[in-house]
């Protein structure tokens, strides 16, 4: 890539920390975000080699009979098995690592974000220069997804289990923003843009 390519720069935190939010903010700024989570959805039902992959692990009910994938089914099949996550996971990410380079390329911004719920665990952060990482109280997170999602407890255990903790995220990461009951987010936002401009 040119040396004036866009610093890339990972948003990632646990299920429930608030890294959705906290990318909206970077976005206010003018700050081009890729949801990779998102796109990773969007890739699954429209790529169309992807898609047969998805069909051929996980078989014809991972998709619905008008071809929209069938998240519920995916989630109680790859949630629940490490092995099956790593499967999916092998699936999906080269597709979104591809989509992003793309995307990225056509950005002309100091710095562009990728949100993404893993980044880690999937070993992406290797092509990102710098990661921040949205950190938030276990029982927080919980109590958030209890109110956002149609999903039980033992739901939302499992996924945080397919996950790195947020102490390995948080020595990993180059910033940690702290996202709990009392923090402002709104600070921290602006002094992690302002360096990063800088
Ligand atoms: C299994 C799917 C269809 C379930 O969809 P659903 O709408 O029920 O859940 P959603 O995508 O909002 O995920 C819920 C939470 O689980 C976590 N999560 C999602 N995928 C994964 C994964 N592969 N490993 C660990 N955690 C994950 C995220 O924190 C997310 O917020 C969906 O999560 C999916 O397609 N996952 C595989 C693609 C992927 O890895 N995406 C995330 C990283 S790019
Ligand atoms: N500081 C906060 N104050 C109030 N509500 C919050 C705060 N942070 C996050 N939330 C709420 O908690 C829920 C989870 O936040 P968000 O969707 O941003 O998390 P996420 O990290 O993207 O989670 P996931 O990985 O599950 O997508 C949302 O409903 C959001 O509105």
């Amino acid at each position: 890539m040119s040396v004036n390519r866009p610093l890339l720069v990972g948003l990632t935190g646990g299920i429930g920390s608030g890294k959705s939010i906290v990318a909206k903010f970077f976005n206010v700024l003018g700050i081009p975000v890729y949801y990779a989570d998102d796109r990773a959805k969007w890739l699954m039902s429209n790529d169309p080699e992807l898609k047969n992959n998805i069909i051929t692990t996980f078989g014809a009910d991972s998709f619905t009979a008008d071809g929209q994938l069938n998240r519920t089914y995916l989630a109680e099949k790859v949630f629940g098995d490490p092995e099956a996550t790593k499967k999916i996971n092998s699936l999906v990410h080269p597709a979104v690592k591809t989509d992003f380079e793309n995307w990225a390329k056509h950005q002309n911004t100091p710095y562009v974000i990728k949100e993404a719920a893993l980044l880690f665990e999937t070993g992406s952060y290797k092509e990102l220069d710098k990661i921040i990482n949205v950190s938030s109280p276990l029982k927080l997170r919980v109590s958030r997804i209890l109110l956002r999602d149609q999903r039980s407890e033992a739901q939302i255990n499992e996924i945080i289990n397919r996950q790195l903790p947020d102490e390995e995220k948080n020595k990993l990461a180059d910033f940690v923003i702290k996202n709990s009951e009392n923090k402002m987010v709104i600070p921290q936002v602006l002094e992690i843009h302002q360096k990063l401009l800088g």
